[in-house]
């Protein structure tokens, strides 16, 4: 958690170092869990995973803060959510089904997606979610057909205000010009606006919008509710209708190395509402209840992924450090150019620092997992490589290229450990070929 305006650690708070030169996280030695699990594994810790979504809480008690499950979803990490008090936003079947499995209330679920299929709408419905939020103009009448009759569903429109901001072009969602939701420029928010009041079975409880990820400062967020708060005065103007709720999205930057800004939700919470307030009482419109929607807040300083050191082998002027996972549990750095912090773990080394790019095991030159990054100058096969801020966007977009199996994670907390899932093999793998 930020314990200063703007800086945040990347290791979980529970990490301290042990005399051995390994770390410890959740109470227990990386190398006890590397041998426990094996490797590759990723562990998140409990504490800090509640920690964070209750700094959310804490900071904005009037709002509802719902999880984006997008960045990891098991069925404990929805418990420990729920227990938490939070809300959870859903953009699939697969994630809707886990959490209603795992019990968590429905009510208190948002559906979001661009494209939601005909089985992710009637799914939302049966199961009873709390609000889906429409991205398209054709989703309308799709949705209203399948809520029954003298039935309601709440829904929210996500709306594109026009405001650049988040980490790379891949996940920057507040312009126009990209896939997701109605733009206001262009006047494809304001007739769907109309179009859905012209529904009888939905009930639209407000506007949303989500400006991208890893976004490092407040001022897209603060520009976001100007957008958002002129939009709600013209609607009052033409259709004589407020709305109770506003949801401002996540995109809560992290830190991933020493010295990168993070957002800071008690810093959010000073300016952001303030500025909706603000603009409500000029406009004269009444203040909605806000909702937030952090993922990789909550979850990637939580998460730290172990690898075993397979290979170390100079070519030209760069030293590569090989380990057993790759770009198939973090596709991250290929994606996006995402940069982390890896750290010799499980024995001390006295040797010096230089620079290396550690590698995957994958079948492509891209396969990076951290381009130079300092390493003592005697890492060799069999060593214990720790990455921190790894609950996020890691697990949740792994996937078995080369048929290497997704990792398995653990939970941490107070000194014991427990799997949450179960290592991929290769029976997994091959079972599922049903051809042939
Ligand atoms: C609608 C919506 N809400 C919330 C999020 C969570 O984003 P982040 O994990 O960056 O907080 C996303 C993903 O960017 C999203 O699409
Ligand atoms: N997967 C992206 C974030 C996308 C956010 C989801 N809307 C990342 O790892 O940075």
């Amino acid at each position: 958690m930020p314990r200063e305006p703007g800086r945040a650690p990347v290791w979980p708070a529970s990490t301290h170092p042990l005399p051995s030169g390994d770390l410890a996280v959740g109470g227990i030695a990386l190398a006890e869990l590397a041998d426990r699990f094996g490797t590759p594994c990723y562990l998140i810790d409990e504490d800090e995973v509640r920690a964070r979504a209750r700094a959310w809480r804490g900071a904005l008690p009037e709002a509802d803060i719902a999880y984006a499950g997008k960045a990891f979803l098991s069925r404990a990490m929805i418990r420990w959510i729920e227990e938490e008090g939070l809300h959870l936003d859903v953009c699939s079947v697969g994630e809707l089904d886990l959490a209603a499995h795992a019990g968590f209330p429905t009510e208190r679920i948002v559906l979001h997606g661009n494209a939601k299929s005909p089985v992710d709408l009637s799914t939302a419905l049966r199961l009873g979610v709390g609000r889906v939020v429409i991205d398209g103009t054709g989703e309308i009448a799709r949705l209203a057909a399948l809520v029954p009759p003298g039935a309601r569903q709440k829904v929210l429109i996500r709306v594109v205000p026009g405001v650049e901001a988040g980490a790379h072009a891949a996940v920057r969602t507040g312009m126009e010009g990209q896939k997701f939701g109605l733009p206001v420029a262009g006047g494809e928010a304001e007739e769907a606006i109309a179009r859905v009041l012209g529904q009888p079975r939905l009930q639209l409880v407000g506007l949303h919008c989500h400006l991208g990820s890893q976004i490092a400062s407040l001022s897209p967020y603060v520009t976001a509710v100007r957008r958002m708060t002129e939009l709600l005065a013209r609607v009052r103007d033409v259709h004589g209708v407020t709305f109770p709720e506003l949801g401002l999205g996540g995109g809560f930057a992290i830190a991933y190395r020493d010295g990168e800004p993070a957002i800071d939700p008690a810093a959010y919470a000073e300016r952001v509402p303030a500025e909706l307030t603000a603009r409500c009482a000029e406009y004269g419109l009444p203040v909605p209840r806000l909702s937030v929607e952090p993922g990789r807040w909550i979850a990637g300083p939580a998460g730290v992924a172990l690898y075993r050191v397979l290979a170390v082998k100079k070519s030209g002027a760069r030293v590569f450090v090989a380990v057993d996972g790759g770009m198939s549990d973090n596709p991250r750095p290929a994606l996006y150019g995402a940069r982390y912090t890896v750290r010799l773990v499980g024995r001390s080394s006295d040797a010096p620092a230089h620079t290396v790019t550690v590698v995957g095991r994958h079948c492509e030159a891209g396969d990076i997992l951290a381009e130079e990054v300092p390493l003592p100058a005697d890492v060799r096969p069999g060593d214990l490589l720790a990455v921190p801020a790894a609950g996020a966007y890691q697990l949740s977009m792994a996937a078995p290229y080369n048929l290497v199996g997704r990792p398995p994670l653990a939970a941490v907390s107070a000194g014991r450990a427990r799997l949450l899932l179960r290592r991929e093999t290769a029976e997994d793998l091959r079972s599922r070929d049903v051809g042939a």
